[in-house]
């Protein structure tokens, strides 16, 4: 174990960068209701890759939506460190998104005319931020984007397109990043890749990750399994294999 790497223990009793309360969503449709999500609490503690999982329906969306700001809960409370991130009104939300979540998406969002490096810078530019060099020399050493900066994303394989918004959504040293199914485009090889570069991350950088999945794969490098179901989280597995997530998963969905 090298000095920067941290026990996946000691990760999850550093104190939380995400606290949610008590989260209820009610989703109003034709005079009937569906309870999206039924009571949620969890903490996410920094430099924890932690993964979402659950059948489908089970409300895996609304939480990641409710946590980033995207969706306001019916009910519940979300903070992001000390700040109260749910009352915010929509502009303290878009700059607190812009300034202190990074996302990742299943469809890499990239911008086609600008290139690598531009794209990884983007976001910075936009909100007027100075870009630590260190941090992104780093960043693009790790993702192994180094010989590709120059190249517009047509020209990079999805996986490699994926390391683009992986370094974009991470070059901000955000207090947590959200990614929505970020394998999900991706072939095994570019998908094993990609989750890599997560883990090492949060332990090397101490990234506080969140991601929603499918793939018992894709989770079994978290070191934290939640399974919802209904809306309510029922399960947790830390350290966590792809088997032991495959079971626990098919035991949800029979239930
Ligand atoms: N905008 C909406 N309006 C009405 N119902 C919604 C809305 N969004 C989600 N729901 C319902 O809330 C429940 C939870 O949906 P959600 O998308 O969060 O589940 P999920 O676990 O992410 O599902 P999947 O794995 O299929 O993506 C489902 O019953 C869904 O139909």
């Amino acid at each position: 174990m090298s000095d920067t790497t941290v026990h996946p223990q000691a990760r999850t009793q550093s104190p939380p960068v995400v606290v949610a309360r008590g989260l209820v969503k009610t989703f109003e449709t034709g005079g009937s209701q569906v309870h999206a999500l039924a009571g949620v609490d969890v903490d996410f503690h920094r430099g924890a890759f932690t993964a979402i999982m659950g059948p489908s329906g089970s409300g895996k969306s609304t939480l990641m939506h409710c946590l980033a700001g995207l969706d306001a809960p019916t009910s519940g409370t979300v903070h992001l460190g000390r700040t109260p991130i749910t009352g915010l009104r929509d502009r303290d939300l878009t700059l607190l998104r812009r300034d202190r979540i990074g996302f990742i998406f299943q469809s890499f969002n990239l911008l086609p005319m600008l290139t690598a490096e531009q794209n990884i810078l983007l976001p910075s530019q936009i909100a007027r931020r100075s870009v630590d060099r260190e941090r992104f020399e780093h960043i693009v050493e790790v993702v192994g984007l180094r010989d590709r900066l120059g190249h517009l994303p047509a020209k990079l394989s999805g996986g490699q397109q994926q390391r683009v918004a992986v370094a974009r959504a991470l070059l901000n040293a955000p207090e947590v990043v959200y990614a929505d199914e970020p394998t999900g485009n991706l072939d095994s090889r570019s998908g094993a890749e990609v989750l890599r570069f997560l883990r090492d991350s949060a332990r090397d950088l101490q990234q506080t990750i969140v991601m929603v999945t499918h793939d018992p794969v894709a989770a079994s490098y978290a070191d934290r399994v939640v399974f919802l179901r209904d809306g309510s989280i029922v399960d947790e597995v830390t350290e966590p294999t792809a088997e032991l997530v495959s079971a626990r998963l098919l035991k949800l969905e029979e239930a």
